[in-house]
């Protein structure tokens, strides 16, 4: 046991778990320099062979070991060894009891700080997630307030509630202050109120508060007194918020002029306007107008949602959306002269073909059917030593007429083909008519002088009655006798062109964009809607966006007359174009853009136009064709399908022109391509004949029309169609009735006749009168009935015939309405078969 006492004193504090021994020792140096070490020694079993002591007994001794051993180094503190030993045994136990308690207590309370601190950290950490994410759910509900303030509220309201809002700021931050009063308003504040603060900390233990945990509800009720920071940080957010959306709304401070024409989509306003169409269609709904984004808003509506967004408004006509080329004038010195543009123009078989064929060295005519131009073509020819010139090959005077009313005046000179052994025709009347309304100059170019019945002379004098004085005859149309077939004097014709042309000075600037004309228009096979354009001024490249009529594209290719591909066209070049998205007319300006979307702009809106006249100039359901075959005027409608736009228009016009009083012809759809099964539904519905001109219908086609029994007929000749439809319509109208009157005779008596019937005693005062004659009974000059001469008789006899200045007796067919004095007038009725000129 006194080993035990003595142990207990040098024993060091403690531990939870010993591994090792430690001891002071103090170390002293020469000239009474020291030093305390801490020795550690490690615990050590002693192994002795036989050693049956107990365990606890070998760790005693191999506890007391290091310490005897230590002992001579070691200076144990005497104030605490002498009491040790004085001290009594139970006294000693109380001693070691109470110093393992403090010990116990003190680790406990280590491990209890320890701990704390881990919570705490813990603690913080959830914290200060749950102010995050109590400040995302503030800045995400006050998102929503604020969007829904917008919509809902004025201006005024507006500045009412930033009022409001300073002023809670204010009183938040007067928060620290106990003494400031908690008013209702903070009460119903729906923001974390700091005023609440001192409410929640009075009378609370400190620790509480820092512990208490933190919750989204107790964030968003700011109720925790421990969170004054996050409060504050909370309103800096909201005023961050307020700057950022401030300043992240351009749209609200980028203020533009938008460009509002007569009528415009939504989405398209949206765009113009830079704001999100579905907020433009929100706008609209609160007008109380449901629209969709693709729905088309007038000017006036547009006028007052560009305002609502605190745009400015830029009206504008649709129709400024149209591309002006007339404004766009090329200034003197750019202006380079041009070849001249040149149409043929005469009557049929005149020798137009022929003459074109002549000059180009090329022969067309042969391949022709009946002889008829039918293309639109243009084709550019260079004679030998001069200059080259456009021959534009239209098919008659209706297609230079078609491109004239369109705005089209292409041509520059115009080459009058007159037959030298027929003379002036009908039609070249017309296209005398037709050049002097586009006061285009002339050349007259008398053909066939070869043949035997040629008379140049009387052609002149002919033409002079229409005012057209050739040179010969001493005035300023030039006039040349050529002979195409014998390839005469083709060279003095092509000299007169150029000398014309000379007089004209014909220029026009080739570095600038392409503005052409559409001169023929067709659907190709292989190649798509294909445009032959006659360029007007600029230069146009593989490449170019254009915009052609209701068509809007961009140069895919580019190929000559020669069926050359180009890379570019300049002024008078007529050109095939390849890259169109739609087919365009002939007439319809060909115009490069800037960019595509002006392309789209400009095609959409000529398309719109279309549209419109479409739908409102002629209707063509069933039912309206039956309202007006009430009417006085018979209907007479037709399907037109055509190989090429041109010859689809040249047939339009010819068939429109058949019209009369009684009939007139209702082109219900004219188109290039195939006959389809859309035309046969069409014809089918409204009875029409379908037209094909050089198209033939697809197989659909062919079948639905078997079943539906529409009636095709197909031309490959322009004025055989006319003369077919001419009949057709003569036909629709029926026989004309026409009545020959043979005489006249008054109603002398009345008497009866059989048993109901009644006689009337006549004198025939004109023509005569016969049995079976139609008669006309009038009363005092108004017809009382219409009827038959039943039977005639003369003194009782029957007779076929009575003339004037005789008397006899009639019964009238069906009428018995008779008396003396009336009139009869007899006549007889006959059929006429019409013909429509
Ligand atoms: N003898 C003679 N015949 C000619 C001459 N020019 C044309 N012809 C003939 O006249 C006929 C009609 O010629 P086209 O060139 O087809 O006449 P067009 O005016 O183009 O006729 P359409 O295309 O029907 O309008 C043809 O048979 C030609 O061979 C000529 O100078 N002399």
């Amino acid at each position: 046991m006194s080993d035990d006492k003595k142990k207990l004193g040098t024993r060091p504090p403690l531990g939870i778990k010993r591994t090792v021994e430690t001891g002071k020792v103090k170390q002293s140096f020469s000239h009474g320099r020291s030093n305390t070490v801490v020795v550690e020694v490690k615990k050590r079993r002693i192994l002795k062979p036989g050693d049956a002591k107990p365990e606890a007994e070998k760790q005693e001794e191999a506890k007391a070991a290091p310490e005897e051993k230590a002992a001579p180094a070691k200076k144990p503190a005497p104030e605490k060894k002498a009491p040790a030993r004085k001290l009594s045994e139970a006294e000693e136990i109380a001693r070691r009891k109470a110093e393992t308690e403090r010990m116990q207590r003190e680790a406990e309370e280590e491990r209890l700080r320890l701990a704390e601190e881990a919570r705490r950290r813990e603690e913080q950490k959830k914290a200060s997630a749950s102010r995050e994410e109590a400040e995302r759910a503030e800045a995400n509900r006050r998102a929503e307030e604020e969007a829904e303030r917008k919509a809902k509220e004025d201006a005024e309201r507006a500045a009412e509630e930033a009022r409001r809002e300073a002023e809670e700021q204010k009183k938040a931050a007067a928060a620290p202050s106990p003494a400031a009063p908690r008013t209702a308003d903070d009460r119903r504040a729906p923001k974390p109120a700091a005023p609440k603060k001192p409410d929640r900390t009075k009378g609370r233990p400190a620790p509480d508060r820092r512990s208490g945990k933190l919750t989204v509800n107790r964030a968003l009720r700011g109720d925790e007194g421990g969170r004054a920071r996050s409060l504050a940080a909370l309103k800096r957010k909201r005023e961050k918020e307020k700057r950022s959306q401030q300043h992240s709304g351009p749209r609200e401070k980028t203020v533009r002029d938008v460009v509002v024409p007569d009528s415009i989509t939504v989405a398209e306003l949206a765009k113009r306007m830079g704001e999100k169409a579905a907020d433009l269609v929100k706008s609209l709904f609160n007008m109380g107008m449901m629209v969709t984004v693709n729905q088309t808003v007038d000017q006036d509506t547009a006028e007052l949602l560009v305002n609502e967004f605190g745009h400015k408004v830029q009206r504008v006509s649709e129709s400024d959306v149209d591309i002006d080329t007339s404004e766009d004038v090329d200034p003197e010195d750019t202006l380079k002269s041009r070849p001249p543009v040149v149409t043929i123009m005469g009557h049929v078989d005149h020798g137009k073909t022929s003459l074109l064929d002549a000059i180009r060295g090329a022969d067309v005519a042969a391949g022709e059917a009946g002889g008829i131009t039918q293309h639109i073509g243009a084709y550019q020819v260079t004679p030998k030593g001069g200059d080259p010139i456009t021959f534009l090959d239209t098919p008659g005077h209706e297609a230079f007429t078609e491109m004239r009313a369109r705005g089209a005046n292409v041509t520059d000179i115009v080459i009058l083909v007159v037959a030298a052994d027929d003379g002036l025709k009908p039609q070249t009347i017309e296209a005398i008519n037709h050049t002097k309304a586009a006061n285009v100059p002339m050349i007259v170019a008398i053909n066939k002088i070869d043949k035997d019945g040629a008379n140049p002379q009387k052609v002149r004098e002919e033409l002079l009655q229409h005012e057209v004085i050739v040179e010969a005859m001493s005035g300023d149309v030039q006039d040349v006798e050529v002979s195409a077939k014998k390839k005469t004097n083709i060279d003095k014709l092509l000299e007169a062109i150029n000398l014309q042309a000379e007089l004209l000075e014909l220029k026009a600037n080739p570095d600038r964009a392409a503005d052409a004309t559409v001169v023929e228009a067709k659907l190709d096979k292989g190649r798509g809607p294909v445009a032959t354009v006659l360029i007007q001024r600029g230069t146009l490249k593989v490449g170019d966006t254009f915009v052609a009529g209701p068509a809007a594209g961009k140069v895919r290719a580019l190929v000559d007359d020669h069926g050359r591909r180009v890379k570019e066209a300049g002024p008078s070049f007529p050109v095939e174009v390849l890259g169109l998205s739609a087919l365009p007319s002939a007439g319809d300006p060909f115009t490069v853009v800037e960019n595509e979307a002006r392309a789209r702009e400009v095609a959409d809106y000529r398309q719109r136009k279309l549209d419109e006249q479409r739908t409102t100039a002629a209707p063509m359901s069933l039912e309206n064709m039956f309202a007006k075959k009430g009417a006085q005027t018979i209907q007479f409608p037709m399907i037109i399908k055509a190989d090429v736009q041109g010859t689809a228009e040249a047939i339009n016009a010819a068939v429109n022109k058949i019209s009369t009083e009684e009939i007139e012809v209702r082109v219900l759809h004219s188109g290039v391509g195939a006959i389809t099964e859309s035309d046969v539904t069409l014809a089918a519905s409204t009875g029409a004949p379908i037209i094909g001109f050089n198209v033939r219908p697809n197989a659909k086609a062919r079948e639905v029309a078997n079943r539906e029994q529409v009636e095709f007929r197909y031309y490959d000749v322009i004025y055989h169609l006319t003369d077919w439809v001419k009949e057709a319509m003569a036909g629709e109208l029926g026989p004309e009735i026409i009545e020959n009157v043979r005489g006249r005779a008054e109603v002398k008596q009345v008497f009866p006749a059989g048993k109901k019937d009644k006689a009337a005693g006549l004198l025939v005062v004109e023509g005569v009168i016969q049995k079976g004659f139609h008669a006309r009974l009038t009363r005092d000059d108004v017809i009382v009935s219409k009827t038959v001469i039943d039977s005639l008789r003369r003194f009782k006899d029957d007779v076929k015939e009575v003339e004037a200045g005789t008397e006899c007796g009639v019964v009238l067919q069906d009428t018995n309405d008779i008396k003396p004095g009336d009139m009869l007038e007899v006549f007889e009725v006959e059929e006429k078969a019409r013909t429509i000129e």
